[in-house]
């Protein structure tokens, strides 16, 4: 289904996509659309291939059959030159944070933006204060090294680095693991005012139920080797489906649930 009717071509569209590890078949005719300004959440069982459908996304890996296209263009087509031009149109937040160790909170986000090797310092130093600015990191971090960060210093200093050159596309891969519930209620509200302030197209992989509701345009539900069902939260949940069922409507999901519809309510007496 799409979201709308006038949000144009994909941002992301997978075909006919099939995955396999040996005699293993992971994806089989998987098709899946992500659109521009969406939050698209996947989730499915462990195993079920959540993170390598990311991974293909981000031409990390291939897959044995189908097409995976970002902006139009075939990922596993595209030659080296080509993939580090696309790269530079998306931002990735990886679980652990994936910032280096060696480098300062500054260097972290300042690194994508030297390897263009076409900014100047001072532009540099200026874009980082301000992803720093964004991401609500003061400029007394700058100088502090990732050992030095707390759990939600560093997601956010991640979030800045893949952030720093401006990307249409961000994808997260359980943004809010190992974080604690305020930290992550925290990072969830950051999340969604950047998604708002810039425009950002989505693509997020969580077991988090509060994360997932919170944030998501639409859930795509990867069960059976391909997708089950997608759409918006309070449709996917109307799916007859064993995971569905045991996955959203435990006692998490339903207490989830009801704080989705309290927002909804609040956001309708907002307009009212
Ligand atoms: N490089 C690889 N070589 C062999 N098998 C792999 C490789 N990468 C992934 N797999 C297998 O593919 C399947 C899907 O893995 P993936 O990590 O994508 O699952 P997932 O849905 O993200 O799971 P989880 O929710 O537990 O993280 C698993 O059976 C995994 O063992």
């Amino acid at each position: 289904m799409r979201p709308h009717e006038d949000v144009g071509p994909p941002v992301v569209q997978i075909r006919d996509l099939r995955t396999q590890f040996g005699r293993t078949v992971v994806h089989q005719d998987l098709n899946l659309d992500i659109y521009k300004g969406e939050i698209l959440s996947i989730v499915g069982g462990s195993g079920t291939g959540k993170t390598v459908l990311l991974r293909q996304m981000l031409g990390l890996e291939t897959p044995a059959r189908g097409s995976v296209r970002v902006f139009g263009e075939d990922i596993s087509e595209a030659d080296a030159q080509q993939l580090q031009r696309m790269r530079n149109h998306w931002g990735m937040l990886f679980q652990q944070g994936a910032m280096y160790s060696a480098l300062t909170v500054f260097d972290n986000i300042a690194q994508p933006m030297r390897e263009l090797r076409a900014l100047p310092e001072d532009v540099i130093r200026d874009a980082v204060l301000l992803k720093m600015d964004m991401v609500g990191l003061g400029i007394g971090d700058a100088n502090k090294m990732p050992a030095d960060l707390s759990g939600g210093m560093i997601k956010r200093a991640s979030l800045a680095r893949a952030l720093a050159l401006e990307p249409q596309l961000l994808f997260l891969d359980e943004p809010t693991a190992g974080l604690d519930p305020d930290l992550s209620d925290a990072f969830v509200a950051l999340i969604q005012s950047l998604h708002r302030e810039l425009g950002l197209t989505v693509v997020m992989v969580t077991h988090d139920l509060d994360t997932l509701f919170a944030l998501s345009s639409r859930i795509a539900v990867l069960a059976e080797k391909h997708v089950i069902a997608i759409g918006p939260p309070h449709e996917v949940l109307k799916v007859k489906h064993p995971f569905i069922e045991q996955f959203f409507l435990g006692g998490r999901g339903l207490r989830a649930l009801e704080v989705l519809d309290e927002r909804c309510e609040e956001a309708n007496e907002t307009k009212e």
